[in-house]
């Protein structure tokens, strides 16, 4: 096959060859064929659109989007919609590679995709923001599709937005198609559980790793990066498992208490808010939040941005355990420096599957023009979130590697697997 020793890569490293490291490492543990190679690592399709958007002072101004579909040998492409100041075309792409790995990982049947605006969603208006989703969802029209390409919320991104493209796509379309986008409001098709989907899974990958290490989740201490929808429902449900979170950080600031934070007390004063933690009086704010990621707490979980754990702050880490509820918060330098120290990394693409596993369940529901119950979702999803773990854990003893490679191994597996059934080029 035709991997290479990738190249040292500096941090701030480019999160798409970031992505690539790990993918041939785990190519070559697979012995993965040329072909299926050089099949994966390219994205099958990668559109730019430019928006004019009349803004509320009656100025126009041009965003640019992208949508990446990495692959969809495994069923429609799937991903969220990030709005983002710094969103850019390659860190798209990796996010679009890591959701066909992550779906495989997870065994549903979807392919990866996603999408991104550059803009900064804090300072426009709902109605500029609506514009632009609108706006968004006419120029991929040909693109998305409940059997072709099936949106989600990311960064900057929720229930408000899905609806608005749910509701776009379908004006085009001369009638409801409430299965072409997932994490929609409840009332439009959403499914129970969705909202705290990723925080969820999040919560079981911490049980089912501390478990593996022998850590006692209520003699536990946590770190959480990022307190938006994947960190505030991480850290409520581990707060609810008896573990002691000690810091939780946003983009205004990390806050630390020695003796734990309330975190129900944490998530009402945020959605008191405008979902910022700025000046919440039950912790103290930290100098610097950086120092969040190297604090002395056993479990740490960023669930922020990408490349936050770098080679400038990896050897200053002290928790036991690392669950990455974003994606890519580690970057590919980083990795050997974490080993080294014998720190568990649940991978992304395994920790922050939950997410895309109730948008399953929600497309599916959708489908069937049926609900279900929490209860039955969050049973199927944990389950699901549970059978991935130990599969990728016993992956990882199977090849000697680490659980980021290990996850990489069997999603990689199963897409050339299928690739070999399938045939075709
Ligand atoms: N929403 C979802 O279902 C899923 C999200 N993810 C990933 O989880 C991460 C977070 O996504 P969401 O929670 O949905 O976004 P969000 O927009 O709801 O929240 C992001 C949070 O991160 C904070 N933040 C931004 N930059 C930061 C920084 N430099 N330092 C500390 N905090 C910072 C924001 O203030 C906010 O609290 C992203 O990497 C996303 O791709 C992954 C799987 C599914
Ligand atoms: O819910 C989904 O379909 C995708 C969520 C997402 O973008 C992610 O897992 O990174």
């Amino acid at each position: 096959m035709a991997y290479k020793e990738p190249a040292p890569i500096k941090d701030k490293e480019n999160p798409f060859e970031s992505m690539m490291s790990r993918f041939n490492i785990a190519a070559e543990c697979l012995g993965l064929d040329d072909d299926t190679y050089n099949v994966l690592k390219s994205p099958a399709r990668q559109v730019i659109v430019n928006m004019p958007i009349t803004m509320d002072d009656g100025s126009v101004r041009v965003f640019e989007g992208f949508r990446v579909v990495h692959s969809t040998i495994l069923g429609p492409s799937k991903g969220g919609i990030r709005y983002d100041k710094g969103v850019f075309l390659d860190e798209v792409k990796a996010l679009a590679a890591w959701m066909t790995w992550k779906c495989a990982v997870v065994d549903i049947p979807y392919g990866g995709a996603k999408g991104g605006i550059i803009c900064d969603p804090t300072t426009m208006s709902a109605a500029e923001l609506e514009r632009l989703t609108r706006a968004y969802t006419l120029a991929l029209i040909d693109t998305f599709g409940p059997d072709q390409d099936i949106p989600a919320p990311d960064m900057g991104t929720g229930p408000r937005e899905m609806a608005w493209l749910m509701d776009e796509y379908s004006k085009t379309k001369g009638m409801t198609v409430n299965s072409v986008v997932t994490g929609k409001p409840l009332v439009l098709g959403g499914s129970l559980g969705r909202v705290e989907a990723t925080g969820r899974g999040v919560m079981v990958s911490a049980m089912a790793a501390m478990e593996k290490l022998g850590m006692d989740p209520t003699k536990s201490t946590a770190a959480i990066q990022g307190f938006g929808n994947v960190g505030s429902w991480a850290a409520k449900l581990l707060f609810d498992k008896g573990v002691k979170i000690l810091a939780v950080s946003d983009i205004t600031g990390a806050y630390w208490n020695e003796n734990g934070i309330d975190i129900d007390a944490a998530i009402e004063y945020k959605n008191a808010h405008k979902g910022r933690l700025e000046g919440f009086k039950g912790a103290e704010l930290m100098a610097d939040p950086g120092d969040l990621l190297t604090s002395k707490v056993d479990v740490l979980v960023p669930a922020a941005v990408e490349d936050v754990i770098t080679i400038a702050n990896a050897d200053k880490i002290q928790a036991r355990l690392i669950v990455e509820g974003a994606n890519g918060p580690t970057s590919a330098n980083a990795d050997k420096i974490i080993n080294e120290k014998g720190i568990m990394v649940v991978p992304d693409i395994l920790a922050n599957s939950g997410g895309v596993t109730v948008s399953y369940f929600e497309w599916v529901q959708n489908r069937l023009g049926y609900k279900w119950t929490l209860e039955l979702v969050t049973e199927r999803a944990e389950r699901i979130m549970t059978d991935a773990f130990e599969k990728v854990y016993a992956t990882s003893q199977k090849y000697n590697v680490t659980m980021r490679i290990a996850a990489y191994i069997v999603a990689i597996d199963k897409v050339a697997q299928t690739y070999k059934f399938r045939g075709g080029f």
